[in-house]
């Protein structure tokens, strides 16, 4: 198409939130005239599911659980009175307990206020939370924030480590929908040493947002920590920023979280739309469909020209693999669907992979996100008449059309600033998308049966752990091969597990292991020290 072709294109398909100064442009993806058309009864039958799942149906039938998110930014929409009022008295709790944070009537016990925040989740728990703080973050915030979001020790002393002494400023928040979560509970327990260590009480620090009646609950309460806050059932993890989950933290950080649940809720007005180009989620879903045959061809390359949405691609990571990467469809058909996401930012990128874009593998489908203002306040000008800030468009531009030349794909969301109300617009307008496209493919979004592999799994791991080290005390100064302690424990055929798990512990200070012979792994030897 000439540019003059794809300029008709552009206003033909442009989708606008007038109210959010949005748009999302698709000229760029070469779909068919009749493709939206086509679409049309598969995406009727999408939105009216999706109508009885915000009406309170049970849209997870695995789970059996409602799929909630959408209320939280629209209480009244809630199917009961009860989970309305819910929602509300938490979100006034919020705006109440950060403000007895800020002002210093709720204090740590040995400093005149909190000043750190330090947030400890994964997966769900932790990617919201974790995109919001970044994308707004400014010199106004009224606390800084610090993530423990993964079982890695040195990550752990990482963040202590920039803490400090402040440590005795800081309020930690543990996050976790089920409350049982080892990583989580793990990065628990590694913060409460920590402040032990500077003789601090944990839980004159600690906060917690569980479901109630978890694990992380009854602890919580038994320890006596300052507050918990609810994460219902109803609402899935990777939907759960607009929660306690993500307002908690964003609020304590002195974010507008009224602002952000506006932007969600104006989205969520827009994407209810059943024209499919007046409504941005849809679209973006048929566009998912037409990009990837509707079995996830293409993977999806997220390239926000904007530092503050960095973790766009992160957090759509989750949202989008999570709800759509699975193996049956609603009927148990093995389908194996999903589409890959992978991201980063531009112009950055620019000088990394888009090479392989442009003339590599054509695999996957751009998602540029244009971000209308540079800055606050005025920019210099680094060539006459030109600033930082008009390269960046420049780059995002000059890339959009080198990849359409080699006819790959693209598509471009506009928003006017990276502020609370657009970063609650963008999120639900992915989750809208996501469950959209769920439906265009006859998947159930809402829930996550392939993740319990791998965590069953590390459990026996931990398991021979346990049985490999009583073998080894048995044993003494015997020093034996893996093969000989498999055998010793009874698991022969676990031989490669029991030798990563004693070469994990003999690399390791305390841990008593000794590693003795070699150079191959049949070799070694392993004894207590
Ligand atoms: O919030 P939690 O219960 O600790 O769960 C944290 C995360 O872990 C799980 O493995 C799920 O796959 C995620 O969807 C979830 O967000």
């Amino acid at each position: 198409m000439t540019e003059r072709e794809l300029w008709e294109r552009y206003q033909r398909y442009l989708s606008v939130v007038p109210s959010l100064g949005f748009s999302l442009d698709v000229s760029r993806m070469g779909f068919a005239a009749d493709f939206l058309e086509r679409m049309r009864p598969r995406l009727e039958e999408a939105f009216s599911r999706m109508e009885a799942l915000e009406k309170g149906a049970i849209a997870n039938p695995d789970e059996n659980r409602r799929v909630g998110h959408y209320w939280l930014r629209a209480p009244e929409l809630a199917p009961e009175p009860a989970l309305s009022k819910d929602i509300t008295s938490t979100v006034a709790d919020i705006h109440a307990f950060a403000r007895e944070v800020h002002e210093g009537k709720l204090k740590p016990p040995k400093a005149p206020r909190f000043t750190h925040l330090l947030l400890v989740g994964i997966g769900g728990s932790a990617l919201g939370p974790q995109l919001v703080a970044d994308a707004l973050t400014s010199k106004a915030d009224a606390m800084q924030v610090s993530f423990f979001d993964n079982t890695d020790p040195d990550g752990m002393d990482r963040v202590l480590g920039q803490l400090g002494a402040r440590l005795a400023e800081t309020l930690t928040v543990v996050i976790s929908k089920s409350g049982g979560t080892k990583e989580t509970r793990n990065g628990m327990l590694e913060a409460e040493r920590a402040y032990k260590e500077q003789g601090l009480a944990f839980n004159k620090h600690a906060v917690a947002i569980t479901g109630a009646g978890s694990e992380l609950d009854q602890h919580a309460r038994k320890q006596g920590w300052l507050r918990t806050f609810p994460m219902w059932d109803w609402v899935g993890g990777r939907t759960s920023v607009m929660s306690a989950v993500g307002l908690l933290p964003a609020r304590l950080q002195g974010l507008d979280i009224d602002a952000m649940l506006e932007g969600a809720r104006e989205m969520d007005v827009a994407t209810r739309q059943r024209d499919a180009v007046k409504n941005p989620a849809a679209l973006l879903a048929l566009m998912w469909f037409h990009a990837g045959d509707g079995r996830g061809l293409k993977d999806m390359v997220i390239l926000p020209y904007k530092d503050r949405l960095l973790l766009m691609s992160r957090y759509l990571q989750q949202l989008v693999m999570e709800s759509l990467g699975k193996e049956k469809d609603l009927d148990g058909q093995v389908v194996n669907q999903g589409i890959a996401v992978y991201g980063n930012k531009g112009s950055t990128d620019q000088h990394a992979y888009v090479q392989q874009l442009r003339e590599g593998v054509p695999n996957f489908f751009a998602t540029f996100i244009e971000v209308l203002k540079d800055r606050d306040g005025e920019s210099m000008e680094v060539e006459s008449g030109t600033t930082s800030g008009d390269y960046l468009l420049g780059f995002l531009l000059g890339t959009r059309r080198a990849l359409y030349e080699k006819g790959r794909e693209s598509l471009t969301l506009t928003v006017p600033d990276v502020s609370a109300r657009t970063v609650g617009a963008l999120i639900a307008l992915y989750e809208r998308a996501v469950g959209l496209y769920a439906s265009l493919v006859h998947i159930n979004a809402y829930h996550q049966p392939g993740v319990e592999a791998g965590k069953k799994a590390a459990t026996s791991v931990l398991a021979i752990q346990q049985k490999l080290t009583a073998r080894l005390r048995e044993a003494r100064a015997d020093a034996r091969t893996a093969e000989q302690l498999a055998a010793d424990i009874g698991q022969p055929d676990e031989v490669e597990t029991v030798y990563k798990v004693l070469e994990h512990l003999a690399a390791n200070p305390g841990r008593g292991v000794k590693r003795t012979g070699g150079p191959g792994p049949a070799e070694v030897r392993f004894q207590t020290k």
